[in-house]
């Protein structure tokens, strides 16, 4: 092989997760991953929640080929190939001047692609790692080959793979729209709001310990299109009212709005799951526990602080404003009804912005044991632990958008043969 030929260009890039606070639940067409409803999100701070994907491109590749976690796949699914297909067909040449080589991309001819995902995540949170991991992929992708869409372009791309990645294409705070067009063209995902716009909004992950084998969201909602008629009147008289006044909560940054409708959405999507034939329980007892916990705090405030919302699972995310400087005392709550297991230590009971910690003073696991009952749970609540229940918190915040990684020595591929490193 020529020189000219040996060439492998590489990508790296990083993409942030998202939390819907307006569930896409169900699907127009399966293929074309067209939802029926439109959904709103929060991207997540990729500084602590996100996927890094590399890719690569030679002439010298055989075939197409992923290693996800480091471990060879089968790229043989539908979402893969379609993502593929579409960011193919925007490709466009690459001039490296410093190579002095045209890398002849447009429409790929015979070059094949390397892909290395990887989810920079603990895999056990069990949180939406195909929303952050399809998106990478299609933007680290579009990098790859010189893609000039805009991120709408792209968002549409992601939706192909996964119907929540679309919205991982943007920071802050998006909707990812539904299909009015039949092809779906027009079902792309749109920025309200950049992670500037409300930045005090705090949002915690309390990943609850389960056993219990999950029902993916892609056969539960397709089992909720087929069996709820409740999902009907959800999907037609609900979300499209909630949608606007959600948007209105979001450009006002106002919080008992916000809550009052993230937590109405959360538990009209686990309702709509429960009125599925067969049945799909997504949260458990902790989740139970964890509703009832900000429910009682937001009572004993008089006006919502808190807001809870819970995806395909069981663990919990809950957003908090800081405006009223309550969180340290809530979370003081958190721990003291879900202590850690006796074996954790503290900075894997709290990961993320740990500056929460210091905040309601818990420096070690004593200051957790030595909590006193919280307040709001002294009149009716009682005040039980649940040791171990929580196996730990995310703190973050939202977060900005996908980028590229310019730094090579965090490429996941080697340079030189195109492989995994
Ligand atoms: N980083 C990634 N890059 C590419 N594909 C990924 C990545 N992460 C996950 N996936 C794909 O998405 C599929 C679903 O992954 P996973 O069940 O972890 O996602 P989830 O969003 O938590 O679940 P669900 O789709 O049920 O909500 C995986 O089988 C894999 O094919
Ligand atoms: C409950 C949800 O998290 C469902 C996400 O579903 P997915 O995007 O994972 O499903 P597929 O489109 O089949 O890949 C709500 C949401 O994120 O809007």
């Amino acid at each position: 092989m020529a020189n000219a030929e040996k060439w492998v260009l590489t990508v790296t890039a990083q993409t942030p997760t998202n939390i819907a606070v307006i569930k896409y639940w169900g699907k127009g067409d399966e293929d074309l991953i067209l939802p029926i409803n439109d959904s709103i999100s929060v991207t997540l701070d990729p500084d602590h929640l996100c996927t890094t994907t590399s890719v690569a491109v030679s002439p010298a590749f055989t075939h197409d080929r992923m290693w996800l976690n480091g471990k060879e796949v089968s790229l043989s699914g539908g979402r893969f190939q379609n993502c593929l297909r579409e960011v193919r067909s925007c490709a466009n040449d690459v001039e490296d001047e410093k190579e002095g080589v045209l890398k002849s991309l447009k429409g790929l001819g015979d070059l094949h692609v390397h892909m290395c995902p990887t989810i920079d995540f603990p895999t056990a949170a069990g949180l939406a790692s195909s929303a952050a991991g399809l998106a990478c992929l299609v933007f680290s992708l579009a990098k790859l080959m010189n893609v000039k869409e805009d991120h709408s372009r792209l968002s549409a791309i992601a939706r192909q793979g996964s119907g929540s990645a679309c919205r991982s294409l943007y920071g802050g705070f998006v909707n990812g729209s539904f299909l009015k067009e039949e092809n779906g063209s027009d079902s792309i995902a749109v920025q309200l709001a950049d992670e500037k716009h409300w930045d005090d909004l705090v949002i915690i992950i309390a990943v609850v310990s389960s056993r219990q084998k999950e029902t993916s969201s892609t056969s539960g909602m397709r089992e909720t299109v087929e069996t709820s008629m409740l999902l009907q009147h959800r999907a037609k008289e609900v979300v499209p009212e909630r949608i606007i006044q959600m948007e209105e909560a979001i450009k006002n940054r106002d919080f008992p709005a916000f809550a009052r409708l993230t937590c109405a959405d959360s538990n009209q999507f686990h309702a709509v799951c429960l009125d599925t034939l067969p049945p799909i329980f997504y949260m458990n007892d902790t989740s139970h526990r964890i509703i009832s916990c900000v429910e009682k705090w937001n009572c004993s405030e008089g006006t919502p602080q808190v807001a809870y919302t819970f995806d395909a699972g069981p663990k919990c995310r809950i957003n908090f404003t800081q405006t009223e400087k309550l969180l340290p005392n809530f979370f003081k709550g958190c721990s003291f009804h879900f202590p850690p297991n006796s074996d954790t230590d503290l900075n894997s009971y709290v990961i993320g912005d740990q500056t929460i910690l210091q905040d309601a003073g818990i420096k070690d696991l004593k200051d957790i044991e030595a909590l006193s009952t919280p307040p709001e749970t002294k009149e009716n609540l009682s005040a039980q632990k649940y040791r171990g229940d929580v196996s730990y918190f995310i703190c973050t915040k939202p977060g900005r958008g996908p980028a590229v990684v310019n730094d090579e020595s965090r490429s996941l591929i080697n340079p030189e043969f195109g492989l995994p490193k």
